[in-house]
């Protein structure tokens, strides 16, 4: 079905009619100023395929910030800057508790769970300061992501890094106790006003699939980044990419991807598709609840999982996987991120 592009093409707008049908489609995330004004009212997904074929439906021309998708780029630049020895301050285990835990921090001694918690991606952007300004480390970020998605019409958004320069209390937190944990080279209001901007950088729904294209071995201009790099990438987004929602994630999905507190979802499938899907509201988590059920509907009516063996594509049960997300969202804890 994958290769049949108007089969695709059919499916994902069945999907974006679906989502926008959608009772519950979660809750917008609140705990940053210009998260809580967007219009959970919007869907929109985008595929890459191997043949540079890209098929885009829903509200793709419409601006986000990506927020914690931003640590996939942050980790490829450090992953090539460093190599394995980046390990010795974060750690590539799944995490137990919300994304922006304290106590997370604390029980593993100020060495974040992985890159993909906000601890282990402030940890990450002090790495990525050290011989470099803010600005230059910006710079080397955006820049890659342009490349990524062959495509400089990508920019950080000032008010969106401002708003939460100014609300992010757990973030500072984080960042005071890696501090006081040896963890973090410099002031926090460096390395965090760096992170901030980061994850302020904008782009569209399918500006965000074609970032995720030298992840599934589709870039154009080859992988960008070590080979190997890009398989460790793909291994940390299986198992972190959705933090303590992770497990749930593989098993109704199938594929590495990472999310953000903004309602974007990029997603890899290795040598078949890159995939970016954004609707704004949000599951217990703080993971997009309708970009989830819109890639579990696409990995099951595609048979895109990849732990699915020849003939696992039946069309999922009657009532879709939105009812069942909605219904899990409804029962979940209402203020991720908190
Ligand atoms: N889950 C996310 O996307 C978190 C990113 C957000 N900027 C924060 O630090 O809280």
């Amino acid at each position: 079905m994958i290769e049949d592009s108007a089969a695709l093409e059919t499916l994902l707008t069945e999907i974006v009619d679906r989502m926008s049908q959608a009772a519950d489609k979660g809750a917008v995330a609140d705990y940053i100023p210009e998260l809580a004004a967007i219009d959970p009212a919007q869907f929109a997904i985008s595929i890459c395929l191997p043949d540079g074929r890209q098929i885009s439906v829903g509200d793709v021309q419409a601006d986000f910030s990506i927020q914690s998708i931003s640590k996939v780029f942050t980790l490829a630049i450090a992953l090539g800057r460093y190599g394995d020895t980046y390990w010795t301050r974060v750690g590539r285990e799944p995490s137990t508790s919300v994304f922006n835990s304290v106590q997370e921090l604390e029980s593993r001694n100020g060495i974040p769970a992985n890159p993909f918690v906000n601890s282990g991606a402030i940890a990450t952007t002090d790495a990525l300061l050290v011989g470099a300004t803010p600005k230059e480390t910006l710079g080397e970020i955006l820049q890659f992501i342009r490349l990524a998605a062959s495509d400089d019409d990508i920019y950080i958004n000032p008010s969106i890094a401002e708003s939460e320069k100014r609300t992010g209390h757990r973030n500072w937190s984080l960042a005071h106790f890696l501090k006081s944990c040896d963890n973090l080279r410099h002031e926090c209001e460096l390395t965090l006003g760096t992170y901030f901007h980061h994850c302020a950088i904008s782009m569209n729904c399918a500006q965000l699939a074609r970032t995720g294209r030298f992840l599934a071995g589709l870039h154009p201009a080859g992988t960008l980044i070590l080979p190997a790099h890009v398989r460790s990438i793909n291994a940390l987004m299986m198992t972190c990419g959705h933090y303590n929602g992770s497990g749930e994630f593989a098993y109704r999905v199938g594929f590495p991807a990472k999310s953000g507190v903004s309602g974007g979802i990029l997603a890899v499938i290795p040598k078949r598709a890159s995939i970016a899907v954004w609707s704004p509201g949000l599951d217990r988590y703080g993971n997009s609840l309708l970009g989830t059920a819109a890639l579990e509907e696409v990995s099951r009516r595609a048979g895109l999982s990849v732990f699915s063996v020849e003939g696992d594509t039946r069309p999922l049960r009657r009532g879709g996987p939105a009812e069942g997300a909605a219904a899990a969202g409804r029962a979940a804890d209402p203020e991720p991120g908190r």
